[in-house]
């Protein structure tokens, strides 16, 4: 997997590439992060990648040339666009963007690229949320983030991602470590068991209590995609109850 992430802000991203998982996955060659400066592709004496905007208003627009330049370069991959108008960002686009062979994330800054940019060369806009931003290098980085822990050797045998909430379609489970009891706080029974097959059911149990309380809706999803097990619709019952 191939990731091009364009910016007017490279260093941003230094802090982000050079640690934990993305960093490992780096080293080991799993994925390759390219992060370019849309200012290296301006060729005016003012290096200039936006400009005020027709029609007036404030604020500033990035201008279509560097970005047509720059994007020429990556037309063969899947080009995404970050901004607030896109395409919410779920756990399932994140999953069909891992099976991409290269994409190329162009991190939107000031009011936005120019309209024939995204006409003429975004393949799919996205946005992580319903919030404001200032700029798209965030959304990049949890677009990258999200997409690296699914591809294969990435998250060591211990996190896999078949864990991970959301994965499942659920919330995830509460975690306990040592101590056992802390100001009086007990650890639930269960967990210091070593019963495995009670404490898979147990945490099942709660995944879905804590959707079923704060997110129904994921619920709602998961039940008319036909995804709950045998075991996930008796554990849910018991909850109902
Ligand atoms: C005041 N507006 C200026 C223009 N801007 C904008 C417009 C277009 C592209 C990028 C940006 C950068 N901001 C983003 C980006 C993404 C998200 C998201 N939710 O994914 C939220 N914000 C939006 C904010």
């Amino acid at each position: 997997m191939k990731i091009n992430i364009l910016t007017l802000f490279p260093d941003m991203f230094s802090g982000f590439l050079n640690e934990s998982i993305i960093k490992r996955a780096l080293e080991k060659e799993l994925i390759k992060i390219n992060v370019i400066n849309i200012r290296d592709f301006t060729f005016d004496k003012h290096k200039q990648v936006d400009d005020t905007p027709f029609g007036g208003g404030g604020g500033m627009v990035l201008k279509p040339e560097p970005l047509f330049r720059v994007l020429e370069k990556f037309k063969k991959s899947k080009i995404i666009y970050t901004s607030p108008q896109g395409k919410t960002l779920t756990q399932n686009l994140v999953k069909d963007l891992s099976k991409e062979k290269e994409i190329t994330i162009i991190a939107g800054h000031y009011e936005g690229i120019d309209e024939r940019v995204i006409e003429e060369l975004v393949d799919l806009e996205i946005s992580i949320g319903d919030y404001v931003l200032t700029g798209g290098e965030l959304p990049a980085m949890i677009i990258t983030d999200a997409i690296s822990r699914l591809i294969p050797g990435v998250l060591g045998n211990t996190a896999s991602y078949e864990n991970d909430s959301f994965y499942n379609g659920l919330l995830d489970y509460p975690h306990y470590t040592r101590p056992a009891e802390y100001n009086g706080l007990k650890v639930p029974e269960v967990l210091l068991s070593g019963h495995h097959k009670n404490i898979e059911i147990w945490r099942k149990k709660e995944s879905i209590k804590r959707t079923y309380i704060r997110r129904p809706d994921l619920l709602e999803k998961k039940l008319e995609n036909k995804e709950f097990s045998k075991l996930e619709i008796k554990l849910l019952d018991e909850i109902k109850k």
